[in-house]
């Protein structure tokens, strides 16, 4: 049998770390939205018994250093199965980007081995053994839109945020989530108002969300890499209403309201950067079905 999955990627509206942990984990509160930027995933059946990823992408790992390779692994293991499958990845969401392809990925392989291996887990139970994986894949197992705290794994849903394009800008540099956590110093940062966007998401007002952005992680990766901001103040000039780092970066979101907007903006950015993408936030939560 074979299975299609959608992978879609995430950006974080507000993104505040709060202190390190003993466990060397940062203790989060962000506000996570998944948008329509999507890889794909294909499972088909194997009579080995074997894990196998096949990716036409040179950055993605086609071991068991794939986090879909991993999903697969953790769920054969914790449930003792001698199942085998091929996991076929069409990459579409730039890697190294801050914007969750990897933890989509394997968030898309758990929905989809739960079907394909007919092992009927929840959506509450995926995202707990994802979190295994990463700290982002338990949001990525539910997408839609929510509140994450503790290291990320705790996810409380909230409604969608106002209508509105999201225009992506990567720069040609990959960033380690690990280095920018590692390099983050709490002392003199800027601290997002997370509260406040939650609020302007459930009053659902556009102006009120826009001037809220925030990500307490760019006071380190704007300092490693300039041409973050350089790409931030493009952003802003072609018009961008409100303009943020997603995650740890480098990808560099922009949203607006109306189409004209939009195009500006995408067609002046592709002049800057190869990777430009123009989405809609996806309102939908992932389902069983
Ligand atoms: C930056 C974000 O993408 C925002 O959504 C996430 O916080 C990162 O999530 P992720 O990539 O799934 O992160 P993981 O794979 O769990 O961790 C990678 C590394 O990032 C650091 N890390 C990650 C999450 C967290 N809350 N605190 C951390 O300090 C740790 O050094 C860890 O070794
Ligand atoms: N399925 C996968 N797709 C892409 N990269 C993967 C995958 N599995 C493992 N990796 C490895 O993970 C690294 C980070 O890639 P990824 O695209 O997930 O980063 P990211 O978007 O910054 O993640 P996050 O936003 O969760 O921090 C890559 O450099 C790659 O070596």
């Amino acid at each position: 049998m074979r299975l299609l999955e959608k992978a879609p990627a995430k950006i974080n509206l507000s993104l505040d770390v709060l202190h390190k942990r003993p466990d060397g984990y940062h203790e989060v509160k962000m506000i996570m939205t998944t948008i329509d930027l999507a890889d794909r995933i294909e499972l088909s059946e194997r009579r080995d018994g074997q894990i196998r990823i096949i990716s036409h992408n040179r950055y993605v790992p086609d071991d068991s250093r794939n986090l879909a390779y991993q999903a697969a692994s953790l769920l054969k293991e914790r449930y003792g199965l001698n199942k085998g499958v091929s996991i076929a990845i069409t990459k579409m969401i730039p890697v190294a980007a801050g914007l969750a392809g990897g933890s989509s990925d394997a968030a898309a392989t758990l929905r989809g081995l739960n079907k394909l291996w007919q092992l009927g887990l929840s959506l509450d139970e995926l995202a707990e053994i994802g979190a295994e994986i990463g700290s982002d894949v338990s949001f990525c197992v539910y997408g839609g839109t929510a509140l994450a705290t503790g290291r990320g794994e705790i996810v409380e849903h909230i409604p969608a945020p106002p209508h509105c394009w999201v225009v992506l800008a990567k720069p040609t540099i990959g960033v380690s989530t690990a280095e920018v956590y590692n390099n983050l110093n709490l002392e003199n940062v800027k601290h997002p108002d997370v509260e406040g966007m939650l609020a302007a998401i459930h009053d659902n007002s556009y102006e009120k969300m826009i001037g809220l952005v925030g990500n307490v992680l760019e006071s380190v990766t704007l300092k490693l890499y300039p041409e973050v901001s350089h790409i931030k103040d493009q952003m802003k000039r072609f018009g961008a209403d409100a303009v943020l780092m997603s995650g740890s970066g480098p990808t560099v979101f922009g949203i607006v309201q109306y189409d004209s907007r939009m195009h500006r903006i995408y067609n002046g950015l592709r002049g800057f950067c190869d990777q430009v993408f123009a989405v809609r936030i996806l309102g939908e939560r992932n389902t069983l079905d």
